[in-house]
């Protein structure tokens, strides 16, 4: 297994915090293999081995669990009554009806370090969420960076194979298990995860039985990333494909998406009037490999996949990421952390006319502004605004 050193160690930073730590993000993007890793941390750190109780819900011996009492009472079975630190991993927990009482009771009750994942953001809402709400950290992953992909493959980021790397992680995305695969079968292992998302996650819970719109909504999705949507926009695309709708479907079927951490929808935010629009949205998906199985492997708009890799690469990083508009321009993305701000603009090519760096320098305040481009140029800025290859930037410390 290759360590994540990124998420691995925000787990180890927390742990002495009493948050309960919820690592989240879409499925079969490692959670489960991060949970492992830092069970595998706490052996080596000398961790009693009575005191680390992992519990994975899936598994044939947990899979019976799946009521609060058979949940609390064999956790009162296998947690030492010593006083000593007790570490709580719980894998895919919302198998549990009700778990959210029992782990805040443990919380409460026990010197603990309780950490759970999840791969639907409905664990977190909802009535009993409430019991855990301001109790708990969020530690988001996501599927390997460009960083990590070249790690796994064993290529220096300087070397001569990085350009060629770049391709294929733009093609077949970075899920772990699809990088690790030879070529041959990356595509029939997309097809799997989203067809685990779509059809177990997200029809199933919404009790779809008739997955074509769906599917035609996300292969929609997939096909406008980074374009401005909404729901009547896909109603009226449907339709001229045959296939009936309403605004009501469309738009559970968005949260669904949204829950499942397929799709992520981008606010715009009216820099000038320092508020958010009330209008459409962005959709960007979490991979593009995903991207590119969904649309029945079409290449699509260079520009929009490309925006598409910055945006989860800023969310990766820990920003909050929205749309910029500023009078009738639009600023791809602000992203924000803290006290940082950070204008981006990307393009496949650099215009010869100013147009992306016009619309940066409208904004008259002192953050950080760049252009990320597809194409690697000598030329180092424009008018101040540093010029960033993708690759560059995915790389970037
Ligand atoms: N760090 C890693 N190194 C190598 N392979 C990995 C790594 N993380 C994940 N994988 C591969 O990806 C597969 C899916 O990972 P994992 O089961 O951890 O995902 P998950 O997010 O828990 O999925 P789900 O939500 O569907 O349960 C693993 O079976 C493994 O093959």
């Amino acid at each position: 297994m290759f360590q994540r050193p990124v998420y691995l160690n925000q787990l180890i930073q927390l742990q002495d915090s009493d948050f309960i730590k919820v690592i989240t993000g879409v499925r079969r993007s490692g959670k489960s293999v991060l949970l492992m890793l830092y069970k595998e941390y706490l052996k080596k750190e000398n961790i009693a081995e009575d005191h680390i109780i992992y519990m994975n819900f899936e598994s044939f011996e947990y899979q019976t669990i799946t009521t609060e009492e058979k949940f609390r009472q064999q956790l009162s079975e296998l947690i030492p009554k010593d006083g000593q630190r007790i570490y709580l991993l719980l894998d895919e927990i919302q198998a549990v009806d009700g778990w959210q009482r029992v782990v805040n009771g443990i919380r409460v009750s026990f010197n603990s370090n309780i950490v759970i994942t999840g791969s639907n953001a409905s664990m977190l809402s909802g009535e009993l969420a409430t019991l855990l709400s301001g109790r708990y950290i969020e530690i988001p992953i996501y599927p390997f960076s460009f960083a990590e992909f070249l790690n796994v493959k064993g290529i220096e980021p300087n070397s001569r194979k990085v350009d060629s790397a770049y391709n294929e992680y733009e093609k077949y995305g970075g899920f772990p298990s699809v990088v690790i695969a030879e070529e041959s079968i990356k595509d029939t292992i997309l097809s799997g995860i989203f067809d685990t998302i779509v059809l177990n996650d997200v029809a199933l819970r919404a009790g779809v039985k008739d997955v074509v719109v769906l599917k035609s909504m996300i292969r929609f999705l997939a096909d406008n990333v980074g374009q401005l949507v909404n729901a009547s926009k896909i109603v009226n695309t449907l339709k001229n494909e045959g296939i009936e709708t309403t605004i009501h479907t469309v738009n559970r079927y968005l949260d669904l998406l949204e829950n499942g951490y397929l799709f992520y929808r981008v606010k715009q935010y009216d820099i000038r009037g320092r508020e958010y629009l009330k209008t459409n949205g962005k959709y960007f998906i979490v991979d593009s490999g995903l991207r590119r199985n969904a649309v029945g492997r079409k290449d699509g708009n260079y520009s929009n996949r490309l925006e598409n890799i910055v945006y989860i690469e800023l969310l990766r990083r820990g920003y909050t990421v929205d749309v910029g508009r500023l009078d009738s321009k639009e600023i791809d993305f602000i992203a924000r952390k803290l006290d940082e701000t950070l204008y981006v603009q990307v393009a496949y090519e650099l215009p010869n006319n100013t147009h992306e760096t016009d619309n940066l320098l409208k904004i008259k305040d002192n953050y950080k502004k760049i252009i990320i481009t597809g194409r690697y140029y000598e030329v180092e800025q424009v008018e101040g605004i540093p010029i960033i290859y993708i690759v560059d930037w995915l790389l970037e410390e």
